[in-house]
């Protein structure tokens, strides 16, 4: 018999879920079908995965700035114990997961969905169907196409090395291959690191950016732009990897150029949801092409980074959307992303290369805070950008701390706060929060 949901979900990620929970405690009957590991992305081989292994990284090159300076003795990061650590953390989240799912009254199916029609989807041969659908799939890596393509590895697989190669080659210069790089390099791995162009982290401010590759070479990287592979080949248990700018053979490659999204198999040609290269194309209300069937997370291609916090708030969206609690458009809020190397990255707003005259970069040593000299956190920069009513529009900045920075000052991004409004916020004393506010 086919079993009618009010709305089926299909993944199971922060797309998903931050909005299927409380959906299905407001009574709604909810179906959610995964194939893999409850949860997604996310916990498993994304961010809760990723920051456990990186704490310890971190943490060790913060007491390496200590030396001579009321710390004596360097540590060493013993990756085999940090594997196991990340193990720990991560193991149980798809069952807990999956149970606060199941304690809301969900229906988990576990399996590969694929529409038979707008209304219906079958999960190894059974039958489902609901009033809305929503196709939360995410993203895969991006497979590189030349000769010996199958000698690298992804990001999954990296979270999943107990012990690190000697030396880690990595191919991209994005969010993970720059996050791998500073976690290696703190486990005393060599890493290379080749960059197809001359930028990295497009979307971020680039002068910033060119500061964190210095400090990262200063760690050791072995940085080469303008690199791209056009062959691997087995050498021994190493692999060469050639362009045109020469050769390098290393013992293990990190394919990070990127991830695409999960469209394929999804019988959506079929039904006529339409999307691109860059995920299923959605309306103001993320609503497909196909009445009733709507897209959240990751698989949307959209302007916003596609990052765990606009999955939550999308999930979380559409949960107010069929709960009747709204029939608004989406209206994104600003969106923060930090690239989680030592020193972080992070940045929220307008960050423009050239300012207009509505806007006012103001760039500022960390240096300058006499808190960074007690947290010996002293070579990145604060960038703010004002508007001409002097609200904060924008702020980037460069420093182990950067993600409490950023975080710290976006209320008074997302509320337009004036500069008299801001003064009634009082922050603890002395906090990075303080210096955060005391920026802007
Ligand atoms: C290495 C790494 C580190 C990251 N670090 C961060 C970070 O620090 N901060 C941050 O904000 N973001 C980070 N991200 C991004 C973050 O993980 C994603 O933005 C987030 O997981 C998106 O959630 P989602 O639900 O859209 O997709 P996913 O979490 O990818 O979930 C999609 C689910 O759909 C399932 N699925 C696929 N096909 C089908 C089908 N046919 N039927 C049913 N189910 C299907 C998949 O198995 C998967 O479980 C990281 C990503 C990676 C890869
Ligand atoms: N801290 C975080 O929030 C975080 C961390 C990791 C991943 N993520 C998310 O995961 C996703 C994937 O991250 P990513 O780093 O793989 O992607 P990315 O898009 O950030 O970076 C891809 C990089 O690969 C390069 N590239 C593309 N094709 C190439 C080729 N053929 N040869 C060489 N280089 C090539 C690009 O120029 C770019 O530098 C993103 O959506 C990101 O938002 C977020």
């Amino acid at each position: 018999m086919t079993k009618h949901f009010d709305v089926l979900y299909l993944g199971s990620g922060h797309g998903t879920f931050d909005g299927a929970i409380p959906l299905a405690a407001r009574g709604k009957q909810v179906a959610v079908v995964e194939p893999d590991l409850i949860g997604g992305t996310c916990p498993n081989r994304g961010c809760n995965a990723k920051i456990t292994l990186d704490l310890p990284a971190s943490l060790k090159n913060q007491v390496d700035r200590f030396q001579g300076y009321g710390l004596d003795g360097k540590t060493k990061l013993d990756w085999g114990a940090n594997y196991a650590h990340e193990r720990q953390v991560i193991e149980a989240l798809p069952t807990m997961i999956g149970g606060m799912m199941q304690q809301a009254g969900i229906t988990l199916i576990e399996g590969r969905g694929q529409f038979s029609d707008a209304h219906t989807v079958t999960v190894n041969g059974a039958t489902y169907t609901a009033d809305k659908i929503v196709i939360a799939t995410g993203l895969h890596p991006h497979q590189l196409t030349v000769p010996g393509a199958e000698l690298t590895h992804d990001s999954s697989d990296f979270l999943n090395l107990k012990q690190l190669p000697e030396h880690l080659t990595i191919i991209g210069a994005g969010y993970i291959a720059l996050e791998t790089a500073s976690m290696a390099l703190a486990a005393g791995s060599q890493v290379s690191l080749l960059m197809r162009g001359d930028q990295a982290l497009r979307a971020f401010y680039q002068p910033l950016v060119e500061q964190l590759l210095d400090q990262l070479v200063a760690q050791g990287l072995d940085l080469h732009r303008n690199w791209q592979a056009t062959k691997f080949t087995a050498a021994g248990d190493q692999v060469t990897i050639t362009s045109a700018a020469g050769e390098l053979t290393t013992d293990w490659i990190l394919n990070a150029t990127g991830r695409d999204p999960n469209t394929a198999d999804l019988g959506l040609e079929k039904i006529g949801v339409n999307f691109t290269t860059n995920g299923i194309t959605v309306d103001d209300h993320l609503q497909t092409s196909v009445a009733g069937v709507y897209a959240s997370g990751d698989v949307i291609d959209k302007q916003q980074p596609k990052l765990t916090p606009t999955a939550v708030f999308e999930s979380t969206y559409l949960m107010h959307l069929f709960s009747g609690d709204t029939t608004n458009a989406i209206k994104y809020p600003a969106i923060p992303s930090v690239v989680f190397t030592s020193p972080r990255l992070a940045q929220v707003g307008q960050v423009p290369a050239t300012p207009t005259a509505q806007q006012h970069v103001n760039l500022v040593d960390l240096k300058a805070d006499w808190y960074r000299e007690a947290t010996r956190d002293l070579t990145g920069q604060t960038l703010t950008v004002t508007d001409n009513d002097q609200h904060l529009i924008g702020a980037a900045e460069l420093s182990e701390q950067a993600e409490n920075t950023i975080n710290t000052v976006l209320p008074a991004i997302q509320y337009q706060l004036t500069p008299a409004q801001r003064e009634q916020l009082v922050t603890l004393f002395p906090t990075i929060g303080f210096s955060a506010w005391a920026a802007i």
